[in-house]
């Protein structure tokens, strides 16, 4: 039977994003709805208006972004009368270890990508997080042993552009592992190349720590660095969002 519904929020550097979850449901189904950030003052009190069982609803939220941003959504949750728990990393949670000496440096997202990822394999396991940032976490023997922060994509093909003088681009181009044959087209193809790059690394890094691990690949740009992922990577669980099923399993065991 189905629990008590939760509003699951992830509070990104580029989107807001949330799901309704049911205690009880697949941690697998999990699909996000975006919200702009900007719009967030109007659209989060529509959200909750827009359900009968407001009186019985519980929200958490992972947010990696301002505290001014995050204090709004706060107390929209609280004028609404909503208990609203806010997760942080953790040294130790679910049996899953952080590697952090100081963990709360260490973005909420990626503790929660780690363990949504955890609760739905149960084994070693690299957990990619596509977003404004990549985000590479290597987890053997349920200890998280460190990871990577690079730039993702959107941003790869800002900062060449914001830092030359000649390089241009378009949003419109979509990337391709090709070579471009125009200035838009090099700097959108590269940013891909360089995602992809990261992507074959961190396979390569786990492959010497664990012998049978989980990929789990997450974030907003999943669906492009999926079409590109090595044959050794055909098992990759794709998950429009990991940080989400941690909420949902946090939701289930507070
Ligand atoms: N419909 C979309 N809206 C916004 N970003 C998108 C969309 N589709 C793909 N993206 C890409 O996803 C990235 C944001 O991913 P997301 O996981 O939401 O990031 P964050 O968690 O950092 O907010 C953007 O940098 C962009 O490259
Ligand atoms: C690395 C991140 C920017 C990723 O954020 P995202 O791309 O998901 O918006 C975020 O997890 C963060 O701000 N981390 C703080 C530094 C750290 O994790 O060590
Ligand atoms: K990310």
């Amino acid at each position: 039977m189905l629990g008590r519904a939760s509003l699951l929020i992830d509070v990104g550097n580029t989107n807001i994003k949330y799901v309704w979850y049911a205690e009880g449901e697949s941690l697998l189904g999990i699909s996000p709805h975006i919200i702009a950030n900007e719009s967030i003052e109007q659209a989060l009190p529509d959200l909750l208006a827009s359900r009968k069982d407001i009186s019985n609803i519980n929200a958490f939220i992972c947010s990696v972004k301002s505290s001014e941003l995050t204090q709004t959504i706060l107390s929209i949750f609280n004028e609404a009368g909503i208990s609203c728990v806010q997760a942080q990393s953790q040294s130790c949670q679910f049996g899953l270890k952080n590697s952090y000496e100081n963990v709360s440096n260490m973005g909420s997202d990626r503790w929660l990508a780690m363990l949504g990822a955890d609760a739905i394999c149960n084994q070693d396991a690299l957990v990619i997080d596509a977003g404004t940032a990549i985000t590479c976490d290597f987890i053997v023997d349920k200890q998280h042993l460190g990871g990577w922060i690079a730039p993702g994509l959107s941003l790869l093909r800002k900062s060449v552009v914001s830092n030359t003088q000649r390089v241009f681009d378009f949003d419109s181009v979509t990337p391709a592992l090709l070579p471009g044959q125009d200035t838009s087209n090099c700097v959108a193809n590269g940013a891909l190349a360089q995602s992809i790059g990261i992507v074959y690394q961190a396979y390569a890094l786990m492959n010497e720590k664990s012998s049978e691990f989980t990929v789990f690949l997450s974030g907003g740009d999943h669906a492009i660095i999926k079409q590109y992922l090595p044959p050794a990577l055909g098992n990759a669980q794709i998950h429009p969002n990991l940080v989400l099923a941690g909420l949902a399993r946090l939701s289930s065991n507070p």
